[in-house]
């Protein structure tokens, strides 16, 4: 990490740390004073999402349906598959804090980061002790993207949406197979909600 002089804030961005069970003790001995920010969307659209990103590199990979189970007849999901097993939030905040209290944790909605842009960073910046400088000004919603974008870009006078492998089209799964991670995940995600006091409306 680079020096930080008074005033200012460093920040960086690493979406592996939150499932990595080193990192919260390295980032404690680091600055235990770290803030954390994790952005959390529904883990069941967060597999398919995964699964799509995988699937763009590597074209010939098995289905997200035979992927999901150990064994499909007996319904067993398998969670060493790291697609499923990232979205289990309640076991990975479990690891953070035994290092850090949750007031130095804020977790973002995914969902909400589309469908209210400004409401969530606005979120972020009180969280940092920043004034609210982002606002809904600064967003528009680009209908060819399907996606809020931003008017302007750092620097420039020219809109700027995020680039082609952000908001792919998922392939179509299987509605049993879906239905059988909801049920899979349901208590995790209670769990959650309970250890952030936050309820993401995934169910
Ligand atoms: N404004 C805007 N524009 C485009 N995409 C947006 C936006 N806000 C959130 N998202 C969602 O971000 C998802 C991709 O982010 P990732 O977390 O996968 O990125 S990362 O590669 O892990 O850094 C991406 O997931 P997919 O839809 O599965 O591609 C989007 O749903």
């Amino acid at each position: 990490m680079p020096k930080t002089l008074e005033g200012q804030i460093t920040m960086e961005k690493t979406p592996s740390y939150f499932v990595t069970r080193e990192a919260p003790s390295r980032i404690y001995a680091m600055s235990r004073d770290t803030k954390l920010i994790v952005v959390v969307r529904d883990p069941v659209t967060r597999a398919i999402s995964d699964y799509t990103q995988t699937l763009s590199k590597k074209p010939d990979i098995p289905t997200f349906e035979s992927l999901t189970f150990k064994n499909r007849t007996t319904g067993l999901i398998d969670t060493s598959w790291s697609a499923i097993q990232i979205g289990i939030y309640a076991k990975h905040l479990d690891n953070w804090l035994q290092f850090f209290p949750m007031s130095q944790i804020l977790f973002v909605s995914g969902e909400r980061l589309i469908s209210d842009p400004a409401g969530e960073l606005g979120r972020v910046q009180d969280f940092l002790g920043l004034k609210r400088i982002i606002t809904d000004k600064h967003f528009y919603f680009n209908q060819t993207k399907g996606f809020p974008c931003l008017k302007k870009a750092e620097g420039s006078s020219k809109p700027h949406c995020l680039g082609k492998t952000k908001g792919r089209t998922h392939p179509n799964i299987d509605p049993e197979v879906v239905q059988r991670l909801r049920d899979f995940y349901r208590p995790f995600n209670m769990k959650f909600y309970q250890m952030t006091g936050h309820n993401f409306g995934w169910d």
